[in-house]
């Protein structure tokens, strides 16, 4: 399963990065920067009416490259100015093509808090992620035990961050509330076959607790789409490739989100 193999490339990659800088130093320095409350990424999505939590991403291991051109600051800037309430940016590099800078430089430019979309497999990851400037990092229930899941989301509260945890299913999530979280995502798209079926993340929306945000993720591509989530409670949505293959990704947000044009 594309999982494993995800898991396997990223522990490779953060065993070389503690080479370069250990895990006490990156601990100390993460803990050492200040809390930037105003860019909570869980207080931007609890605002009313739906959030949109819009990805940059270059690639994905189900359809390969999305986009050959990639000007990820211009999509930021394009992302904060058209209201999305925080920015998702890829740092894995083998399969997604995604590169820790990108997150610094986008985090430094816009005001809207950023998610560090990566395989967390590591603590390491946590304070790395901090120090990237994200708000938020995301906790994948099936690469994690309940215990590491419980330990990760504290790690993460200590350094003022937001944890989004990503279930598939109904034993995932009763584990992502078990864990405490305050942020469960339910992701549409299978990742063994890599189907998409939305009626995922409506269905599991009611086994959890109205006081926890919920975010449907991938596959949403129409108004719609976004019609159903909103009727069926959920607080928030990830997008990524509809934005990421529209040349007036503006228009595109304008046009899911129903605004009068
Ligand atoms: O591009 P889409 O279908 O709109 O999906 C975005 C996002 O949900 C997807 O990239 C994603 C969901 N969970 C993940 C975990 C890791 C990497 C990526 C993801």
């Amino acid at each position: 399963m594309i999982l494993d193999k995800l898991a396997k490339s990223t522990r490779k990659r953060v065993e070389e990065k503690k080479k370069i800088k250990s895990y006490k130093e990156i601990e100390r320095e993460a803990l050492s920067l200040s809390i930037n409350q105003d860019k909570s990424f869980y207080e931007a999505i609890r605002k009313d009416g739906i959030s949109f939590i819009c990805e940059i991403k270059q690639a994905s291991p189900s359809k390969g490259i999305i986009a050959e051109n990639f000007p990820y600051m211009d999509i930021a800037i394009e992302y904060e100015a058209v209201g999305a309430s925080a920015i998702s940016v890829l740092t894995e590099p083998e399969y997604f093509k995604g590169k820790d800078e990108y997150l610094l430089q986008i985090s430094e430019k816009v005001k809207i808090p950023t998610l560090r979309k990566d395989f967390t497999v590591d603590p390491y990851q946590i304070y790395e992620a901090k120090l990237l400037g994200a708000s938020a990092i995301l906790l994948i229930c099936s690469l994690l035990t309940l215990e590491e899941l419980k330990s990760y989301n504290k790690i993460t509260k200590e350094l003022g961050l937001s944890a989004l945890i990503e279930a598939h299913d109904e034993e995932e999530v009763k584990k992502a509330i078990e864990c405490g979280g305050d942020i469960i995502g339910v992701n549409n798209r299978n990742l063994k076959d890599f189907t998409v079926d939305l009626t995922n993340s409506i269905r599991l929306r009611e086994l959890v607790p109205k006081d926890i945000l919920f975010v449907s993720e991938s596959g949403i591509q129409t108004p719609e789409d976004i019609q159903r989530l909103q009727a069926n409670n959920v607080d928030a949505v990830l997008i990524g490739e509809t934005f990421m293959r529209s040349e007036n990704k503006k228009e595109m947000i304008r046009k899911l989100r129903g605004d009068e044009i």
